[in-house]
């Protein structure tokens, strides 16, 4: 006797749900081998980035309050006491020959009201921005940055050969200048549980210094076809056989959706020989779901069923009131100590592309074992 469509869903999303709960369901693998797999948990930022303020631009690193009044025809002069780049702790001062402060020209023209040069530091792309700068008692906080372009050098002034450099309009302040946690901010959450990782996440697990992530276990469904007339589609066919079409397609179709597949080959249609080698096969390897194609109608040699049972497994539904797929069967076995899901499709090729979930994460599981029906192109229900 057939079921009804919906209750072979509700079968398969109880049973889905507990095959699920029995397995162990992650792995924690190195990020940069994780593209395309899911993560089974948050991620979050444990430090900030960038871990300090950076200059976004190459230029002078200034104090922005102080060239307030710069223009084309007042321009504001600045002296060059150091120069810091990427990968620098400090700022390299120009030391004492370059540094000496409070030198003064006599015309007073490049000086500020105190009758001193103000100070800048020449500043690279991603470098951090220099701390607070204190020279003869006055404080300089360089917060912006003015662009190279934006700057002109002056001739340099002896007798120690300073670099003067002058700006023709205002610097805003925070000017090209990236904040610490920019990026990522200590405790933001940098993946979120279900998310596929692409490069771009490599990126920002790589930049956070994340370099393990817990991730869904990858589905791996063994492929069995049955049938004495079925040959491998290389193998040469005598006008009774039937070359194995439907192994190649659940293969790609899984695979399509990063699936790991094994395929165990052609059982003919002899059910001892198919409990052997599916006993010896689970035996050796950790399989998730077996699907096996043909051989679950009512003829004298759809051993299937039989198969099944003789392996320890359930059949929990076998016929479902629907067509095509009419007599699609599924059930469970012993695989190790705990059990594995079984799909028992019928014949055809083409008609049903089993295609359970890439990620071994319950929910998706059971969604995806609805597709398992839903793909049969099931949905169409028999009275
Ligand atoms: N008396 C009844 N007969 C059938 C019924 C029924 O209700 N009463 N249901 C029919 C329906 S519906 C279907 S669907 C099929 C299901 O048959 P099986 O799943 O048992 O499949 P087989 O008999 O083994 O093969 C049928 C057909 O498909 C070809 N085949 C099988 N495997 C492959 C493969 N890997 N690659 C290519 N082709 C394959 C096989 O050679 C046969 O031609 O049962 C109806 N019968
Ligand atoms: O159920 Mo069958 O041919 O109708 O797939």
């Amino acid at each position: 006797m057939a079921i009804l469509y919906s209750e072979a869903l509700a079968i398969l999303e109880a049973s889905a749900k507990h095959i699920a709960s029995t397995r162990h369901t992650s792995d924690r693998i190195p990020a940069r081998s994780a593209l395309g797999r899911i993560v089974s948990q948050d991620v979050f930022s444990l430090v900030q980035t960038p871990a300090a303020d950076t200059s976004a631009m190459d230029g002078y690193a200034v104090q922005s309050a102080s060239t307030l009044h710069a223009s084309p025809e007042t321009p504001f002069v600045m002296r060059v006491e150091g120069i810091v780049a990427a990968g620098d702790s400090s700022v390299k001062t120009f030391g004492n020959q370059n540094c000496t402060s409070k030198r003064r020209r006599t015309d007073g023209e490049w000086m500020d009201s105190h009758g001193e040069f103000t100070p800048c530091v020449e500043i690279m792309t991603g470098a951090r921005f220099p701390a607070l700068y204190v020279e003869g008692g006055t404080t300089w906080n360089f917060d912006a940055c003015v662009r190279l372009e934006d700057v002109q050098l002056l001739p340099l002034i002896p007798p120690d050969q300073s670099q003067l450099v002058q700006i023709v309009k205002p610097v805003k302040a925070r000017q090209n200048r990236r904040s610490a946690g920019e990026d990522f901010a200590e405790g933001d959450a940098v993946m979120r549980r279900r998310q596929a990782i692409g490069p771009q996440h490599v990126m920002a697990l790589a930049s956070l210094g994340i370099a393990n992530v817990e991730v869904f276990r990858t589905l791996k469904v063994a492929i069995v076809s049955t049938g004495n007339e079925i040959v491998s589609p290389d193998a040469s066919a005598a006008d009774f056989h039937v070359r194995d079409a439907n192994s190649p397609f659940l293969e790609m179709a899984l695979q399509s959706l990063g699936i790991e597949t094994r395929n165990w080959g052609v059982i003919g249609d002899d059910a001892s020989r198919f409990v052997d080698i599916v006993k010896s096969k689970l035996d050796s390897e950790d399989i998730d779901i077996v699907v096996t194609t043909g051989a679950v109608s009512c003829g004298r040699y759809d051993f299937v069923e039989e198969g099944l049972a003789k392996l320890g497994g359930q059949t929990r539904f076998h016929r479902v009131a629907v067509r095509p797929g009419h007599p699609i069967l599924f059930g469970d076995l012993p695989a190790g100590d705990q059990r594995c899901a079984f799909f028992g499709l019928p014949d055809g090729t083409g008609d049903h592309a089993a295609l359970p979930s890439a990620s071994f994460d319950p929910t998706d599981f059971v969604e995806r074992s609805h597709d398992i029906l839903r793909r049969n192109n099931l949905c169409a229900l028999a009275s």
